[in-house]
C-alpha cells in the first residue's frame, strides 16, 4: 500500500461543529429489538446526516451490533421505527435497503470464499444496482482505492483477515452507498491499513454519504468522527460532538 488512497484528501482531525441543522439521511426512532426477553437493543433514537461520519460506540454487549442488523435488514426491531431518506424501512428487507443505497460490513467478516477479491466487489454493485460496464468500473476504481488492484483475480479464501475486511469494506462502498454502516472495521488490520481505512472513510463521507462507524478504538473514533452516540445496555446514555461525548464523565466510567 501506499501513504493514501488513490486520489486521496489528506485527513486531519474531524470537524466537532454540530449537525442539528443537516438533514437526517437515516432515522431511527425508538427502536428496540428483544433477544431471549431482553430488549438487547431498547428504545433507540438515532440520526445519520449525509457527509459526517457518526461514531457508535459503547461496552461489550451494548447492543451496537444488534442495532446495526436492525439497521441493515439482518434483524426485524420489535418497536419502532426506522426511515432511510424519506421511506419506511423498519420491515424492508436487506436487499431492498441496499437498492436504496444503504451498505454495510460485518464484525464477524462475512464475504464469500469461493469468489475472487473482485468478484466479492462485483457483488456488491450489482446489489445497488451498478451492472454491466457500470458496475466493473465501480469494480475497479474501488480495488485501486484499497490497493487491491494486484489481487483483483485472487480467490478470498486464505487471504488473511485484513484484506478480506477491505474487500468487504470495498463491496460495501462499490454500488456508491449514501449510508455505510461499518463494524468493527479496524479488527485485524495492521496500523498502515487502518490510516488507509480512516482516509477512505473520511474521503466516503465528504462525498456526501452518513456514515456510521461501529468502533472500539477510540483514537479512530477521535480521529474521524463528528458527533458520537454511546449505548449501554441497549440505550442511547448520550450524544453529542465527538469532542463532548469524549470528555463526558459517563463515558469514561464505560471504559
Ligand atoms: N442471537 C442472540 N441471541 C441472544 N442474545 C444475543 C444474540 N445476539 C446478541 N445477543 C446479546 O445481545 C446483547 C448485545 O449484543 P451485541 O453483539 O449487539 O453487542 P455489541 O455492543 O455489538 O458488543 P461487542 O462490542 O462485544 O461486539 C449481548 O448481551 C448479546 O449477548
Amino acid at each position: 500500500m501506499g501513504a493514501q488512497p488513490a486520489g486521496g484528501v489528506v485527513v486531519t482531525a474531524a470537524p466537532a461543529g454540530p449537525v442539528l441543522s443537516a438533514r437526517s439521511v437515516l432515522s431511527v426512532r425508538s427502536v428496540t429489538r428483544r433477544l431471549g426477553g431482553v430488549a438487547v437493543v431498547n428504545g433507540v433514537d438515532l440520526d445519520l446526516a449525509p457527509g459526517q461520519v457518526t461514531a457508535l460506540v459503547g461496552p461489550n454487549g451494548a447492543g451496537k451490533s444488534v442495532l446495526l442488523d436492525c439497521l441493515s435488514g439482518v434483524a426485524r426491531p420489535d418497536g419502532g421505527r426506522i426511515l432511510l431518506g424519506a421511506r419506511d424501512v423498519t420491515r424492508a428487507p436487506c436487499h431492498r435497503r441496499a437498492r436504496l443505497g444503504l451498505a454495510r460490513t460485518f464484525q464477524q467478516v462475512a464475504v464469500f470464499p469461493g469468489l475472487t477479491v473482485a468478484q466479492n466487489v462485483l457483488v456488491g454493485a450489482e446489489h445497488h444496482g451498478a451492472t454491466g460496464a457500470v458496475g466493473r468500473t465501480r469494480v475497479a476504481g474501488v480495488l485501486r482505492l484499497l490497493g487491491l488492484a494486484e489481487l483483483a483475480a485472487h480467490p478470498v479464501a486464505g487471504l488473511p483477515l485484513g484484506v478480506l475486511r477491505l474487500v468487504e469494506l470495498g463491496r460495501a462502498l462499490a454500488g456508491g452507498p449514501r449510508v455505510l454502516l461499518v463494524d468493527e472495521v479496524s479488527v485485524g488490520l495492521d496500523a498502515a491499513q487502518v490510516a488507509w481505512v480512516a482516509q477512505v472513510l473520511a474521503m466516503t463521507a465528504e462525498e456526501g454519504a452518513a456514515v456510521l462507524l461501529v468502533e472500539h478504538d477510540l483514537a479512530l473514533v477521535a480521529r474521524l468522527a463528528h458527533r458520537a452516540y454511546v449505548l449501554d445496555t441497549g440505550r442511547v446514555v448520550t450524544t453529542g460532538t465527538i469532542a463532548e461525548v469524549l470528555a463526558d464523565e459517563r463515558v469514561r466510567r464505560l471504559w
